[in-house]
């Protein structure tokens, strides 16, 4: 694995939890790196790792054996303050509910993460920020006056406001419809693309893994497959597969719309 050029990555990654008769391998032995510039997708059926990957990778959680990086740095070797500047400084986040401060107008809430560190704001990187995401009319709105689609975008500028190594995205479209769901992918792609920054995004839906320039796939907590460019057409036929019958009934009817079986 070409360390150098993977912004995350994970090798022999196990994590188990409870012990006994409650013991579960959520994460049996996984080894993966996510390239520096560009947006994987983590995919696989319910339970079979995705959320632990992406907690473990991000130094939200601890892996039971193995070992999570960040770009160079071993997460095992920081204690707890080092690994929480870490997470702050070199990782952005962001989740299904938006988590945005409803006291805080847009631009506040995007630089919120800066603000909390004592650290300067880059004024030409959050202005290019604000394009990129399509909110310079709404800077002095409040949350509440803002569409789920809108407040998703607040969320993906404030996780990319310290110009982290890498974003991770859990289900950023969970609480979207279709169209708004769309924009905030395109976003992510965007500022992959344009910005050269990296993505990680769990996702159950294969419309929006196609928006990544990759998916890997989990299944029983092992890493099964990757694809390069791919389509939604080509994801669902590879969750089919990995998931039997239950795959289908996994996926919510709009988003398999327009998509051949
Ligand atoms: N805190 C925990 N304690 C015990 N078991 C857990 C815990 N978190 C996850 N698990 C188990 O670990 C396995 C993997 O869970 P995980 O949430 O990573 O899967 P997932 O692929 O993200 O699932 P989903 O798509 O349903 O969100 C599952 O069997 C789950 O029940």
């Amino acid at each position: 694995m070409n360390t150098a050029h993977t912004a995350a990555r994970v090798v022999d990654a196990v994590k188990v939890y409870g012990s006994g008769d409650t013991e579960v391998r959520a994460l049996d032995g996984v080894t993966v790196g996510f390239p520096a510039g560009r947006f994987t997708a983590i995919m696989g059926p319910s339970g079979s790792g995705k959320s632990t990957l992406m907690h473990c990778a991000a130094g939200l959680d601890a892996l039971t054996s193995g070992s999570a990086a960040i770009g160079g740095t071993e997460l095992s070797s920081l204690d707890d303050r080092r690994l929480t500047v870490l997470r702050r400084d070199r990782v952005g986040f962001v989740f299904q509910a938006f988590n945005l401060l409803p006291t805080l107008t847009v631009a506040e809430n995007i630089t919120l993460p800066l603000d909390l560190a004592g650290a300067r704001a880059d004024a030409e990187w959050i202005d290019a920020l604000v394009d990129v995401v399509g909110l310079r009319d709404r800077l002095h709105h409040r949350p509440s006056e803002l569409s789920g689609g809108q407040q998703q975008r607040v969320a993906v500028a404030r996780a990319f406001a310290s110009r982290p190594d890498v974003v991770f995205a859990d289900e950023p479209t969970g609480n979207l419809d279709s169209r708004s769901g769309a924009e905030v992918l395109g976003l992510l792609a965007r500022a992959v693309r344009r910005m050269d920054r990296t993505v990680v995004m769990v996702t159950h839906d294969p419309v929006a893994a196609a928006h990544a320039d990759e998916v890997v796939f989990l299944a029983d907590g092992r890493l099964v497959d990757r694809m390069p460019e791919p389509t939604a057409e080509r994801v669902l036929d590879r969750m089919k597969a990995l998931d039997g019958p239950r795959a289908e009934a996994d996926i919510p009817e709009h988003h398999t719309q327009g998509v051949p079986s």
